[in-house]
């Protein structure tokens, strides 16, 4: 039997064989919207009303700020609209009494016509004023929304590189992404809501005028309405709750199955068939689940139903007995039938908007919770000007460890980048060098020692000028799907260019030939998921993105530095070599040049060599002086000459190879 009184809870949904086999029990997402999936289940009319007025509050305030006037109109037009809604039961309540009244048929549609006609009049000026509304909301919704977005995208930009490393972090960024949607929604949610609570309001005050004992009873007949509606919410909520469940497993696998990088092995390895079926399968328990929820919630429309009809048979059974005992005329009945039937369909919709209302706020809230924590977050706006000139940016004695995790990455580490050198980092994967990278060019502070461009702190420092005089190139850089030309030109996009302008940064990074192969040339488009796009291989892509260095740092007079993070990866033997030479050769008596490279030939020109093992720094020197202390950086240049060179040829370092290390 079930429980139609007793709280809604959200079952531990069931899982398929093919969920288990796949990922060891249920995919419950990291993501943010489902830290307040349960919030959801606190949803009881009453709870819910209280919380309305702040609910609906940071709606408003945005609505207000977007455009006042329009939130003006639309307040005007549903208080308008309750107002005709009155005036029309008490017309309805004129053409009662003229139609049950005595006299003859003639002489009862004479006094009818002014009550007729009045209802006629109000239902278009309703129509109009609704109209009015609908126009007005409509203005409202888009501007709230791009409000919110504008607000949400503003802020994720702003805070500092460590809140987006922040799992905790991360999460809010994510959750707040549904927010400025739920706000949009939330106006028309409000515009209803307000509609339903104002014709209430109206029918309640009529039927109080037309007899006291009507408001009650339209109570009665509404309540089961309005639990009833409640208690499907509830329902739906945990159903999509359990659903959303299977839903993410089977939308994985149909992802996986239909996606450019996994297409190689779905065909090679068979794994098309095998997670076809895996998907088949979830979909079915999926099915059985949504099946039994639509069965409990067709039970619990049929229970409010049932209970609302027999409220609303007791009540015509007392208003029949009003009439008989003469406490009541006919007319007013008549219009108490009428306004009982619109008065209960004007609460079951305010308990639907409710509703809505507490379910889409839940995401206002988090929108509204992001934009607090990423203003805490938020890389200063102030701070002191970097001077033009520098001789040198230093490392002093920094550590710094990512939130969540235990060890630092960098640990008292201290270098010195005089302007006009070239310096190289290795290490091992892990040692911490692109975290290094990251704490010089001042996206990271440090939490213990200094970065210094001389002797200023680039903790008290403008930070946007610091950006300003950085170029960075890493391993993982951006490939943005617009042109070949903008490519280049976004590595500073404030500054005009012209294709010519573009020319020696193209030069420099050798991507002549990769452009010339495009068929619109700097023009064409480099984004295969659009239709006329092309796809570079990643060595070309690479050349693209030395070109956008080039023109970065060729754009900027003052001292700055360049810092190239693994920029030969993709790059085949001959462009490596020409493309480190290049590298090289940026070193300019305004600009210090930073190289992080696995690649051990590219370094041994550098003018010095800094080796990191585990957040430490191992040791440092010119190449020949770390060839000849045979330490770590000794065996990992044997190392890697060894896959070149016949083994008598290579040093025997005193130091562990990197292999007995990893
Ligand atoms: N965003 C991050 N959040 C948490 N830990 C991180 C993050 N980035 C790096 N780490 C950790 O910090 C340590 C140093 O990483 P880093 O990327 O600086 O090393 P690396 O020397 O550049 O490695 P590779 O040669 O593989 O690129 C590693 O243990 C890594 O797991």
């Amino acid at each position: 039997m079930k429980n139609f009184f007793g709280k809604v809870r959200l079952a531990e949904p069931q899982v398929s064989d093919a969920e288990r086999e796949l990922f060891g029990g249920p995919l419950r997402y990291d993501m943010g919207w489902s830290q307040h999936e349960h919030a959801g289940l606190d949803l009881t009319m009453g709870s819910a009303l209280r919380q309305m007025p702040t609910l609906v509050g940071a709606t408003l305030r945005m609505a207000w700020r977007a455009d006042r006037r329009a939130l003006v109109a639309v307040a005007i037009s549903e208080i308008a609209q309750g107002v005709a809604a009155a005036v029309s039961l008490l017309a309805v309540n004129a053409v009662m009494h003229a139609l049950l009244g005595t006299g003859s048929a003639v002489e009862r549609l004479h006094e009818l016509l002014p009550g007729l006609l009045a209802a006629a009049g109000v239902a278009v000026v309703n129509s109009a004023l609704a109209g009015w509304s609908t126009s007005r909301a409509g203005r409202l919704e888009p501007l709230v929304e791009r409000i919110a977005t504008t607000q949400y995208l503003a802020a994720a930009t702003a805070v500092e590189l460590e809140a987006i490393d922040d799992p905790d972090f991360r999460r809010l960024i994510d959750i707040a992404q549904y927010g400025p949607a739920s706000a949009r929604r939330m106006i028309g949610a409000c515009v209803s809501a307000l509609n339903s609570t104002i014709s209430l309001v109206a029918t309640a005050g009529v039927l109080t005028v037309l007899h006291p004992a009507l408001l009650p009873m339209l109570l009665v007949i509404a309540a089961p309405r309005g639990w009833g509606a409640m208690r499907v919410a509830q329902e739906r909520y945990v159903s999509m709750m359990s659903w959303i469940e299977h839903l993410r497993a089977s939308r994985l696998i149909g992802g996986l199955l239909t996606e450019r990088t996994a297409a190689q092995e779905v065909r090679i390895h068979a794994v098309g068939p095998f997670l076809l079926d895996r998907y088949e399968r979830m979909a079915h328990s999926a099915e059985a689940e949504q099946e039994r929820l639509a069965a409990g919630k067709a039970v619990t429309e049929w229970a409010a139903s049932a209970l609302s009809g027999l409220a609303m048979a007791a009540t015509y059974g007392v208003m029949i007995w009003l009439i008989a005992s003469g406490h009541m005329s006919l007319a007013v009945a008549g219009t108490a039938v009428i306004a009982v039937r619109s008065g209960s369909a004007s609460l079951g919709a305010l308990v639907m908007n409710v509703n809505q209302l507490h379910e889409e706020s839940l995401y206002v809230r988090d929108h509204g919770r992001f934009l607090e924590e990423a203003a805490e977050r938020a890389i200063p706006s102030g701070g002191a000007p970097l001077p033009e000139k520098v001789e040198r940016i230093v490392l002093d004695q920094v550590t710094y460890r990512y939130p969540d995790r235990e060890s630092p990455a960098l640990d008292s580490v201290s270098l010195t980048l005089p302007m006009g050198s070239v310096t190289a980092v290795v290490g091992e994967n892990g040692s911490g060098k692109s975290t290094l990278m990251k704490v010089l060019s001042g996206l990271l502070l440090p939490q213990e020692g200094t970065v210094r461009w001389d002797e200023a702190d680039v903790a008290d420092l403008q930070r946007t000028q610091v950006f300003d005089r950085v170029s960075l190139l890493t391993q993982d850089f951006q490939r943005w799907p617009v042109t070949a030309a903008m490519n280049i030109r976004i590595g500073r996009p404030d500054h005009d260019a012209r294709p010519d302008d573009l020319q020696p940064s193209i030069d420099y990074a050798g991507a002549g030939p990769v452009i010339t192969k495009l068929t619109n040339g700097l023009q064409s488009l480099l984004a295969r998921v659009f239709r006329g796009a092309i796809e570079l291989s990643g060595g070309e892509w690479q050349k693209i993105g030395l070109a956008r260095t080039h023109w970065r740092s060729s754009t900027c007079s003052a001292d700055s530095i360049l810092i190239v993070d693994e920029p030969t990866s993709a790059l085949d033997p001959e462009a490596e070599i020409e493309a480190f030479d290049r590298i090289r050769r940026l070193a300019a008596p305004n600009r210090a040049v930073v190289l992080v490279t696995h690649r051990m030939s590219g370094v041994r020109h550098a003018d010095r060599i800094y080796v990191l093992n585990q957040g430490h720094l191992a040791e440092h020197g010119t190449h020949d002086e770390l060839i000849a202390s045979r330490g770590r950086y000794a065996a990992m240049f044997a190392a890697q000459a060894a896959q070149y060179a016949p083994s008598a040829a290579i040093p025997n370092p005193t130091s562990p190879t990197v292999a007995d290390h990893a």
